[in-house]
């Protein structure tokens, strides 16, 4: 039974430093428990302020970073060194300043890579490189911790209202083409492969996106508020700053312990 969590910080910069430490500890305690830990990465902005805390971290080296593995949950079908991709990102914030095992990193394609400007393929190839960290009896690994935005539509990864990779049922990853937020071509998993995820964290901040937390703890639609569906099977972890919460009218009490 997957149990939901709501915690409030006073600010995005809070936020974000305690979003970093309670990842600290989780992947510290899953190591501890399971050897190496997996992590699925996200871009936005709440998204990178949070790997930047991680790195600028007292606790960071009580990770194993050679036992690590890291995914994406979505990423800008754009040029490898475009200051749109989430990649990018993600190596600026922290990745270049640890010392995973680059083996580890699992980055997806880029426009100007092996498969030059077919999203179509690089989905595809996305999708087997899950299959294969799987194993024979699943198509998607069953990842430690799955971190996401979401926007103030409710979308989350690069999954958007009423579209058909929101209701993508079969599929792990799907090329995203015309999406609302800019570039407008994007590699994003499906929900069926988010909710593969132990935990999932939503991670948020600013007026804006008041209305789609509400809704989507309210049990909105998935096709309406993707962020909806954005379950981990075991936990799903809100943690947002004082004007992402403003719209909760439900206090969410952690369970006992
Ligand atoms: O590639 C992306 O754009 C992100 O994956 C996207 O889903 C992001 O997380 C949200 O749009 C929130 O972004 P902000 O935190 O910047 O509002």
């Amino acid at each position: 039974m997957s149990r939901t969590e709501v915690v409030v910080y006073e600010n995005p910069d809070l936020l974000a430093a305690a979003a970093a430490a309670r990842l600290v500890t989780r992947i510290v305690d899953v190591q501890a428990a399971r050897g190496a830990a997996s992590v699925v990465l996200t871009g936005g902005g709440t998204g990178i302020a949070v790997l930047r805390e991680l790195r600028e971290s007292s606790a960071r080296d009580a990770i194993d970073w050679s036992r690590l593995d890291i995914y994406w949950g979505d990423e800008r079908f754009v040029p490898a060194d475009s200051d749109e991709r989430n990649e990018k990102g993600a190596r600026e914030a922290l990745l270049d300043h640890v010392p995973l095992a680059p083996e580890r990193v699992h980055a997806m394609a880029p426009s100007d890579g092996e498969f030059g400007d077919d999203v179509d393929a690089a989905a595809e190839a996305y999708a087997k490189v899950l299959s294969d960290a799987a194993g024979p009896d699943a198509d998607v690994p069953e990842f430690d911790i799955m971190l996401l935005g979401l926007g103030g539509e409710g979308h989350t990864a690069s999954l958007f209202p009423e579209t058909a990779e929101v209701r993508e049922t079969q599929r792990s990853v799907v090329p995203v083409r015309d999406c609302p937020k800019p570039p407008p071509t994007r590699v994003s998993l499906t929900l069926p492969a988010i909710r593969r995820a132990r935990e999932v964290w939503l991670m948020t901040a600013g007026t804006a996106k008041a209305d789609a937390v509400a809704q989507a703890l309210a049990g909105a639609p998935e096709t309406q508020i993707p962020v909806s569906g954005a379950r981990g099977y075991r936990r799903t972890l809100w943690l947002l700053d004082r004007e992402a919460a403003g719209k909760l009218t439900k206090v969410y009490e952690p369970p006992a312990e």
